[in-house]
């Protein structure tokens, strides 16, 4: 679309070929059409009730930034979308985006920023324009991590966090991350951090002691056991179990997870305290876990809490790798013969917990095999995975494929990207449909959501397809770089 000006300063509608309309003439049309916009509390212009902080045009994308954190949340969609209306009848607008502060974002985030610049978080994360890994400033801001910054932690120095959880305690969840962890630290470099403030007893499984030593940025350095980094409350003071207790233990977790010093791991794996209770939802909430274990024993009440923390997990966009089912059974060390524990009915576990079974470990003394802290190296023999148990293997093996496939981590994020989170749902789809509308064949196009954005993605389809993604997208990925920060990654179809 484009206009000219006539000799006597009329505009006209009329196209002249390839003569474009200076940005800086289309941004006062802008302004001049949603200055009939109205403020719905005073019935002012929203320009004179200070609702819009800014507008802007650059090659035909018009970006109006707007305060509407004090509005009504549906006078604000409203107000929203009469301005959009408004400014895209201006001639030279091909797109429109409000962005800024939307009464859902809290004063904090900035809805619907475009690469990432409005979103103001405390941890002065780099928002969705930003690259992959940044460094670990230990003194201030962290730059966006390995997933993303966003609202949740940067853990620049971790690939992928495994979060082992179990529905009740005592249920081994600990032995089977501490094994899980051993048999991954075969084929990846992999950190262990023992969240279970009720029992930090990794350090204890894995044969390190505190306290850990401070490094020279003033970062806590994990313990070294046998090449894989540990870090637990268990470490960082004697009295930790007590102390971190009290109603500020998640924060003060995240943040000893965040301030340890990994160096480069490939898998972080998370020992998490058992249950769904505040320690827990926060880790989920602020790490950004890859996926989860859960841990189970074979018996029937064991099973059914175990399938609603896998229900809980997915709700709170933590994808459940599997179970490992504890203490299946054992061979009696007398007569030999194998007993299965496990009294459900005719189906099996499996079909209980409603989660695929990565692997069923038997009561076996082997596996407790603690080792004692302070005995300095141990030999091959007398560690834990001096020959790693065959359902361990298996469940590292699963694992291993699974991160091996994981496409949460690293993802580069073009500053041109749509940043949609804060915006009404209406907006959202909306502000997606025309950009994509107005991309080449074969343009690429990345969404920046705060949740899944796979139905964006099939709205697009049905669209512009009318029938399958196949047909509208050449690529279609969806990546989520952290709990509140997926990535939808499109390009159209040729
Ligand atoms: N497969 C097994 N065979 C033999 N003993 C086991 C097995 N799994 C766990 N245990 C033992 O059971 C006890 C509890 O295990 P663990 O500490 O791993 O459980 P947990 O779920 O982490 O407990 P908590 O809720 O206290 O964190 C430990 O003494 C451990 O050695």
């Amino acid at each position: 679309m484009s206009d000219t000006e006539t000799p006597d300063g009329e505009v006209s509608d009329e196209a002249t070929p390839n003569e474009a309309i200076p940005d800086s003439e289309v941004s006062a049309r802008v302004e001049d059409a949603i200055a009939s916009v109205e403020d719905p509390d005073f019935g002012a212009s929203v320009l004179d009730a200070g609702l819009v902080t800014d507008v802007a045009v650059a090659d035909g994308a018009a970006t109006i930034t707007v305060d509407l954190a004090g509005a009504d949340p549906e006078a604000a969609e409203d107000v929203t979308e009469a301005m959009r209306r408004e400014a895209f009848e201006v001639p030279g607008v091909e797109t429109v985006r409000v962005e800024g502060e939307t009464p859902d974002s809290g004063g904090v985030r900035g809805g619907g920023a475009h690469g990432g610049g409005a979103r103001g978080d405390a941890a002065g994360s780099g928002g969705a324009g930003s690259g992959a890994a940044g460094s670990h400033d230990h003194g201030g801001a962290h730059d966006a991590g390995a997933h993303g910054g966003g609202g949740g932690l940067a853990l620049p120095e971790i690939d992928h966090v495994i979060a082992v959880g179990s529905a009740k305690g005592g249920v081994g969840k600990t032995t089977v991350a501490t094994h899980l962890a051993r048999a991954l630290a075969d084929e990846y470099d992999v950190g262990l951090f023992d969240a279970d403030i009720h029992g930090p007893n990794v350090p204890e499984m894995v044969g390190v002691e505190g306290p850990v030593e401070a490094t020279d940025d003033g970062r806590a350095a994990p313990a070294d056991a046998d090449g894989m980094q540990v870090m637990s409350v268990g470490l960082v003071a004697d009295d930790a179990p007590l102390a971190w207790r009290g109603a500020m233990a998640h924060d003060a977790l995240t943040e000893l997870l965040e301030d340890t010093a990994w160096t480069d791991r490939d898998v972080l794996v998370v020992d998490l305290p058992p249950g769904t209770g505040d320690v827990v939802l926060t880790m989920l909430q602020e790490v950004p876990v890859a996926g989860s274990v859960l841990v189970t024993t074979p018996f029937p009440t064991s099973l059914s809490d175990t399938g609603r923390s896998a229900a809980l997990l997915e709700e709170n966009g933590v994808p459940v790798v599997g179970a490992a089912v504890n203490m299946r059974g054992f061979t009696c060390e007398n007569c030999g013969h194998d007993h299965d524990l496990y009294g459900g009915g005719e189906s099996g576990p499996e079909e209980e917990l409603g989660v695929e079974v990565l692997a069923e470990l038997p009561f076996d003394r082997g596996l407790q095999n603690p080792g004692e802290p302070g005995e300095g190296e141990r030999s091959d023999a007398e560690r834990p995975d001096a020959a790693t148990p065959d359902p361990v293997a298996d469940l590292a093996q699963s694992v291993g494929e699974f991160v091996e496939s994981d496409d949460s981590g690293p993802v580069s994020v073009p500053d041109s990207a749509l940043d949609v989170r804060g915006l009404p749902p209406r907006i959202r789809h909306e502000q997606v449909g025309e950009e994509f509308a107005a991309l080449a064949p074969g343009e690429e196009f990345y969404v920046v959501n705060d949740h899944d954005p796979s139905p964006l993605a099939q709205m697009l389809a049905g669209e512009f397809a009318e029938e399958s993604a196949d047909e509208a997208f050449e690529t279609c990925e969806v990546h989520r770089r952290a709990p509140d920060e997926w990535v939808l990654e499109l390009q159209r179809a040729v």
